[in-house]
């Protein structure tokens, strides 16, 4: 495989190391000033989204030399093999094939020599038929009113995905009825998701695709005894809960109906899987026609990113530009801005999409690596964090490179009143030309400022930002967004060297908090722990009175 040479060791990498040391200085504001076309010539359009990256700290040359990396990193060649359906999640024997979550009825994707489409379709029907029922009316509750509330509980993948999307959609959501998505072992989450519901009209769909996770059992576990207690019948479980899993002997284990569970497959990862079944509470909140829009919009970035050339591949170039910083110019992190609202929970999904995927330290051959892989994500919905953290982004010591999306249209069931659309997407075309261009000191200096508050008031700028618009956030575009990101993470991780498709990171703090249940309740001696951690045991349990 073309990655068996360390990456650090290529000629690619050396030549943008060279690169970089020769143009690390150069400002923005002077490459615009040497090219006035550069605003239109660095923009891409794909689908729906219309991206410009021309406030990005490179040239045509720096470009060039990424898209190089790119090839003898063997990107395309990888694309393909995971749309080929290799397993190329090679430490789980796994494909990775969430593509195939959006294929159309008439696609051909094999896994062992299996077209998996078909299966898709069939889970994809089912799940229409049931959203279909339950938003009628005709799937009752045990007492035979209908459902009025939807609750969905799960945990990652099982839970994020689910939950943004119904945020940035819940204008097309059935807004007479309650959804709700409960994830963590605290059992504050589901008390406070369960207070005011009628157990009677209340669905919950149990979202795990190993249905073996903690977190997720037992807020089920808790909400089956709400639910009988409240109902005062063991068989009224039957018609408020439902299952989306690829583990059918846990769900019936766990006493739910495999009549009502949703199937996925092993090839689908958690962070990739909220357009799988796991997006099952969505299809209940939006329709199916609004979910199958938003399939379409996943499908349509995948062509794009499966077809369109590096040089107009949007993943690509991305992928390309977050390395140029994550590696060269030493970037811990990168925020994400939505100009809109109803994304406030894009950026939590985006950290498990990124950093789960790429938070990786050895190579594909098991080497620790000597670069850096996966940046940081963060970020919060503008203008909110205008008034908080940009101070950092405009005047800190530190570079962060920022992605700021918006819509041309607002979606707002009340009309645009006040014209606060035009408000709000001033400030995002704002934020990127001050973090870009700056003020210098002489311009401060005009202003009349004192010199001696001149250097406090003076923005360095050069700081980059993509700004990705559409028209609106509709379904199709949400999809669009989601895998032009999940494309871009896939580039990353394959110019790294790294399985982006496995995540063993997550796994000893889960095997740690089993073995120190038992210590906590007293049940079990703090002999063998640590010394920091047995005399926080310790404590915990003086302050419980234990
Ligand atoms: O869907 P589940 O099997 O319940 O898993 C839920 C989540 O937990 C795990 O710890 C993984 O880190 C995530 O990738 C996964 O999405």
């Amino acid at each position: 495989m073309s990655d068996s040479v360390r990456l650090d060791q290529t000629d690619q990498w050396q030549a943008l190391r060279r690169h970089y040391e020769e143009t690390r200085d150069q400002q923005l504001r002077e490459l615009f000033a040497a090219d006035p076309e550069r605003g239109s010539r660095y923009a891409l359009e794909a689908g729906d989204l219309y991206v410009d990256y021309s406030r990005n700290r490179v040239t045509d040359e720096t470009l060039r030399l990424l898209r190089e990396l790119a090839a003898a990193r063997g990107v395309t060649e990888l694309r393909d093999a995971m749309f080929a359906g290799e397993k190329i999640n090679f430490t789980e024997n796994r494909a990775v094939l969430h593509v195939a979550l959006r294929a159309p009825r008439t696609a051909t994707i094999e896994v062992d020599g299996e077209n998996v489409v078909p299966a898709v379709h069939e889970v994809l029907d089912r799940m229409a038929q049931f959203a279909d029922q339950v938003r009628s009316g005709e799937w009752t509750g045990f007492t035979g009113r209908p459902i009025r509330n939807v609750v969905n509980i799960g945990i990652g993948g099982s839970d994020l995905g689910p939950k943004m999307a119904y945020e940035a959609l819940r204008t097309y959501s059935d807004r007479s009825r309650v959804f709700r998505f409960v994830s963590n072992v605290d059992g504050a989450d589901l008390h406070e998701a369960l207070r005011d519901l009628d157990p009677a009209e209340t669905l919950f769909i149990v979202a795990s695709k190993t249905f073996t996770t903690v977190e997720t059992i037992t807020n089920a576990t808790s909400a089956r005894q709400w639910l009988v207690s409240g109902l005062g019948d063991e068989a009224a479980v039957a018609k408020h809960f439902v299952a989306v899993s690829t583990n059918a002997d846990q769900v019936a284990k766990f006493g739910i109906d495999t009549a009502n569970m949703f199937g996925f497959w092993d090839w689908v990862g958690g962070r990739y899987s909220f357009d799988s079944a796991i997006g099952l509470s969505l299809v209940v909140a939006l329709g199916p026609e609004r979910f199958r829009e938003m399939l379409d919009g996943f499908h349509q970035m995948d062509e794009h990113f499966r077809t369109a050339p590096p040089e107009r591949n949007l993943p690509m170039l991305l992928g390309l530009l977050g390395v140029w910083y994550d590696d060269f110019y030493g970037a811990q992190t990168y925020a994400v801005l939505p100009y809109s609202h109803y994304l406030s929970r894009f950026t939590d999904y985006l950290q498990q999409l990124d950093m789960e995927s790429n938070g990786k330290s050895v190579d594909r051959q098991g080497r620790p690596v000597e670069w850096e892989t996966g940046p940081i994500v963060w970020g919060t919905p503008g203008t909110n964090g205008q008034h908080a953290y940009y101070q950092l982004l405009h005047q800190g010591t530190k570079l962060v490179p920022a992605d700021l999306i918006g819509f041309a249209n607002p979606i707002a069931e009340l009309g645009d009143l006040a014209g606060q659309h035009d408000l709000l997407m001033a400030n995002l075309f704002a934020q990127g030309q001050a973090l870009a261009f700056g003020k210098t000191a002489e311009e401060v200096a005009a202003e009349g400022v004192p010199a001696e508050q001149v250097p406090h008031r003076t923005f360095r700028g050069n700081r980059p930002t993509n700004t990705i618009l559409a028209t609106e956030l509709t379904p199709s575009v949400l999809g669009q967004l989601i895998a032009l990101y999940e494309h871009k993470v896939f580039v990353q991780g394959a110019i790294w060297g790294i399985n982006s498709f496995d995540q063993w990171g997550v796994e000893l703090g889960k095997v740690l908090a089993k073995k120190l249940e038992p210590r906590l309740s007293g049940a079990e001696d703090t002999g063998d722990l640590d010394g920091s951690t047995a005399s926080l045991v310790r404590r915990y349990r003086e302050l419980r009175g234990r």
